[in-house]
């Protein structure tokens, strides 16, 4: 079984010491750089932008992982390939076409993602599961980081893993939301590739083995 990756989010990094906080992550055992880019329309927050994209691509030595919650996201994909991103995940809610905003983003060279809020049933996605690489289950309502795991996204990791083996897909399930080491061992069980993790790892006494115990327990 391949290994199961960690994704430490960089919207709980210390913004005033962010070289300090991607060079942590760089020489942590995490696998990914998970990038929060908030518009204050699709979600009731505002994050960062390209400008701090394109400063932490800059210092960061892993793949990097931009989860967009804005609007029309076709409008940036071009843009965000150029600022270096590796996986693109955007909402289902926030496109109406989204086979075709996924083939404009491996068009751009990236792995496509789909996020979906937790109201969003894990099956609308059965038909286009092989056009995904990552599908970003939220397990918490996008737009702040710090909130509690929603239990019922356990139910949809199951249910999600089967219909990727029933299509024979290599999509990656990947968790974004409250990942702590009280749950991340049952998400992986279910089926769970990436943990997303934020306030767990940079606001704990020792992120560095924070992301080493987290990587040790899901592996
Ligand atoms: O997409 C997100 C919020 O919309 C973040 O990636 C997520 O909240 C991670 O933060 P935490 O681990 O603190 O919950
Ligand atoms: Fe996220």
């Amino acid at each position: 079984m391949s290994q199961k990756r960690i994704a430490p989010s960089i919207l709980a990094a210390d913004f005033a010491n962010l070289q300090r906080d991607i060079e942590l992550v760089n020489n942590s055992d995490a696998d990914w750089f998970h990038i929060d880019i908030m518009d204050g329309v699709f979600v009731p927050n505002i994050s960062f932008g390209m400008p701090v994209l394109k400063a932490i691509n800059k210092h960061a030595n892993k793949t990097i992982d931009v989860h967009l919650m804005i609007v029309d996201p076709d409008r940036y994909i071009k843009t965000f390939a150029e600022l270096g991103s590796n996986v693109l995940t955007v909402h289902y809610e926030a496109c109406t076409h989204l086979h075709r905003t996924l083939q404009a983003i491996k068009a751009e060279g990236m792995k496509a993602g789909v996020a979906i809020n937790p109201h969003t049933p894990v099956d609308l996605l059965e038909d286009i599961i092989n056009d995904i690489d990552v599908v970003c289950i939220m397990s918490v309502n996008p737009g702040f980081g710090g909130q509690s795991f929603i239990e019922n996204t356990y139910k949809k990791v199951t249910r999600l893993k089967e219909i990727i083996l029933n299509n024979n897909a290599e999509t990656l399930i990947e968790i974004d939301g409250g990942v702590t080491n009280k749950n991340a061992k049952e998400l992986v069980n279910a089926g769970a590739d990436v943990l997303v993790a934020g306030s767990y790892v940079f606001g704990s006494s020792d992120p560095l083995k924070t992301i080493k115990d987290l990587k040790a327990q899901v592996n």
